[in-house]
């Protein structure tokens, strides 16, 4: 039985928008809107999703950078949302994150060593008088050398500089890496070299993550499982192979149709998106994705469809009225 290390239940992240002459809340954003989700000890979930569905909002909020609205946080045991500030500086300690772009989060006045250093002091995970042997052992861990140490992030690639806040995520011993885009920024060739890296470090850590990213070929090389989202709502929830080989939602469909099959016999049915993603301000009421489905009824305009076990047994979820007529082909496209 694998072990339940991050359990969400149904998160809110309602942002204010503020208006009038007297700054009144006026509406919200609903960045995210009543999301469910567990993740195991050592495996990798990806969150997935266009532009503004919510992915790195659920993260922040999953790490309280932004308080969420509402909703259960449940880190190996722990109501992350019940703690107060100190307890939660504490937490973080196990809850580590790393973004797209490093650089913004390194403090370009200390060196690499002072970095991985200040990230030991914070959390005492290093006593003093080990903490260089530990910084040559950490650089080394993300293939950087010794003598790179006295360095400062300039001075480092793209790629160097996301290993570096990838050694300054590992030098507090963490559970748990949210990794938002991690490797969004980096070249093709790069990014195979990050991803593979965190894989070795996945296996030598015994380290989670939630991986967050809107690219589905880089999800492919390092999920185990993956949760699609759409304005706010997981319309989606299984194991890669499963997602990949038999996605069920239209949505995810028309994500995976939209990527170049390796296996040209079994091509997908090209489902084309139409129109823009609406308002995470005003979603559409019943499904959210029906003004964009294109199998869309009168009943998914009133009717939320519910996140529920499809195909086997295996986990698969999918919150879609007719996934079951649309793989019979009883319902067609019809736009
Ligand atoms: N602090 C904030 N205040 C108001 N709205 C916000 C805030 N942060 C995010 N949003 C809005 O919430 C929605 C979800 O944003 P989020 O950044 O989570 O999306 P995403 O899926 O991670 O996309 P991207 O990869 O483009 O960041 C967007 O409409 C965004 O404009």
């Amino acid at each position: 039985m694998q072990k339940e290390i991050l359990k969400v239940t149904d998160l809110k992240q309602h942002f204010p928008i503020k208006g009038g002459i007297f700054g009144r809340t006026i509406n919200h954003v609903k960045a995210v809107d009543g999301v469910s989700f567990t993740v195991y000890e050592g495996e990798t979930v990806s969150i997935v999703g266009e532009s503004g569905c919510g992915k790195s909002t659920t993260g922040r909020a999953i790490l309280r950078l932004d308080e969420p609205t509402s909703g259960e946080v449940e880190f190996d045991g722990i109501d992350l949302l019940s703690l107060n500030k100190k307890e939660m500086r504490k937490k973080r300690k196990d809850l580590q994150v790393i973004f797209q772009d490093p650089y913004a989060s390194l403090n370009p006045r200390q060196t690499v060593g002072e970095i991985l250093q200040e990230a030991m002091s914070i959390q005492n995970t290093v006593p003093k008088e080990k903490q260089h042997e530990r910084i040559v052992e950490l650089l080394e861990t993300v293939g950087l050398g010794a003598h790179q140490m006295d360095r400062y992030p300039h001075e480092f690639s793209g790629g160097q500089r996301q290993r570096i806040g990838i050694a300054r995520a590992l030098a507090v011993e963490p559970q748990l890496i949210i990794c938002d885009e991690a490797v969004s920024a980096l070249d093709v060739s790069i990014q195979a070299q990050v991803i593979n890296l965190l894989k070795k470090l996945q296996k030598e850590y015994k380290l989670t993550y939630l991986f967050i990213s809107h690219d589905l070929g880089v999800v492919r090389h390092i999920s185990d499982r993956i949760i699609v989202m759409y304005l706010g709502k997981i319309v989606e929830i299984a194991d890669k192979k499963s997602l990949f080989t038999n996605p069920q939602h239209p949505y995810t469909k028309s994500l995976l149709s939209a990527i170049p099959s390796i296996h040209p016999e079994k091509r997908r049915e090209r489902i084309i998106l139409t129109g823009d993603v609406p308002s995470p301000i005003d979603p559409p009421q019943g499904c959210r994705f029906h003004t964009r489905c294109p199998f869309a009824t009168e009943r998914c305009t009133r009717e939320v469809p519910e996140l529920r076990n499809v195909v086997t047994d295996n986990g698969h979820q999918a919150a879609c009225h007719y996934v079951e007529d649309i793989e019979a082909g009883i319902m067609q496209p019809v736009r």
